[in-house]
């Protein structure tokens, strides 16, 4: 999609409106339209084509490219203020969500672009989920719903039997579920810090997404739970294709397989400096300023 910065700004409806019947992602058990395993979708690649980012007359990103390659970790990494949320959030069509926001390039998953005038907004948003820096489920829900939420929000219907297959796959993929399963009408509030982002990584995955999105999903957790976190991710990746924003650059080197270090020098917008294979990035980067970065030099 090419936006012009100065047009009109895009309305998107916070909550989508269900999809119509029978109009559902072709991955659904065909006999019901519902699905069954609770199991994310086939592996996909997403690809960042030449994108520009504004809020107002504000550049904070110029042509970055990126491919994020299917069943691998991305690390986003770099300074604060480089861009690397705002690029996260233009992944699943985030952005737009703020009313000055505007953006050119493209998007591709699995080479198809996700702002193509033809897409609706529901499915990117179904195929490429989003965890938070912060833990936010709903507090008052109980466990067992915060993960059945999305299903809610998306307007899908099952029988209750599935629910609780469902219910079961998420928390055990999340990581959660030999911690509550005897306790799944507790409310999600209840949860320590950890718990209740491995819940809403659960809660992610209900909806079956084929990429997830991870902005400083540790940055507000003590080392225990960040380790369990990241175990998590490395078994979620055989199934989606995760990116991650974090400044931990230990997080980084533990858990991705390719790094994207951006970087926005003063009162410039934000480039992708240098990326590639992590451990390449971490022992010989090419960039004088990637080397600095990644060893605490700076940032
Ligand atoms: N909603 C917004 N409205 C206006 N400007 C914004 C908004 N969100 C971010 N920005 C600006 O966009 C630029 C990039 O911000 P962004 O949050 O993407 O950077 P970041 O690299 O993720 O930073 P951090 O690591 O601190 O989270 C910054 O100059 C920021 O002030």
């Amino acid at each position: 999609m090419t936006t012009d910065p100065t047009a009109d700004t895009m309305t998107i409806p916070a909550v989508p409106p269900p999809p119509p019947p029978g109009a559902d992602v072709p991955r659904l058990d065909p006999a019901t339209s519902i699905d069954r395993s609770g199991a994310p979708g086939s592996l996909a690649e997403l690809e960042a084509r030449e994108i520009t980012a504004w809020f107002g007359d504000h550049k904070v990103l110029d042509r970055v490219s990126l491919t994020m390659p299917a069943g691998g970790i991305t690390a986003l990494i770099g300074p604060s203020g480089c861009g690397k949320s705002t690029f996260l959030r233009i992944l699943n069509r985030m952005h737009e969500l703020v009313p000055s926001a505007q953006l050119a390039g493209e998007v591709l998953l699995d080479g198809e672009d996700i702002y193509d005038p033809g897409k609706r907004l529901i499915d990117a948003r179904r195929a490429i989920g989003m965890v938070f820096q912060k833990p936010n489920p709903f507090p008052a829900m109980s466990i067992r719903e915060n993960v059945l939420a999305g299903l809610k929000l998306t307007g899908t219907r099952m029988p209750r039997g599935d629910k609780d297959d469902l219910v079961e796959s998420c928390l055990v993929k999340g990581g959660l579920w030999n911690e509550v399963k005897d306790r799944l009408d507790a409310p999600g509030g209840g949860l320590s810090g950890g718990q209740q982002q491995r819940l809403c990584i659960a809660r992610s995955l209900a909806i079956r997404p084929r990429v997830l999105l991870m902005d400083e999903p540790c940055s507000a957790l003590d080392p225990t739970s960040t380790r369990v976190i990241e175990e998590t991710m490395l078994e979620l990746a055989r199934e989606v294709t995760i990116v991650i924003v974090t400044h931990n650059m230990q997080q980084a080197a533990r858990v991705s397989d390719q790094c994207a270090f951006f970087l926005a020098s003063q009162g410039q917008p934000g480039v992708i400096v240098e990326h590639g294979n992590t451990e390449a990035m971490f022992q010989s980067p090419q960039d004088s300023r990637t080397y600095d970065y990644v060893n605490g030099r700076f940032g």
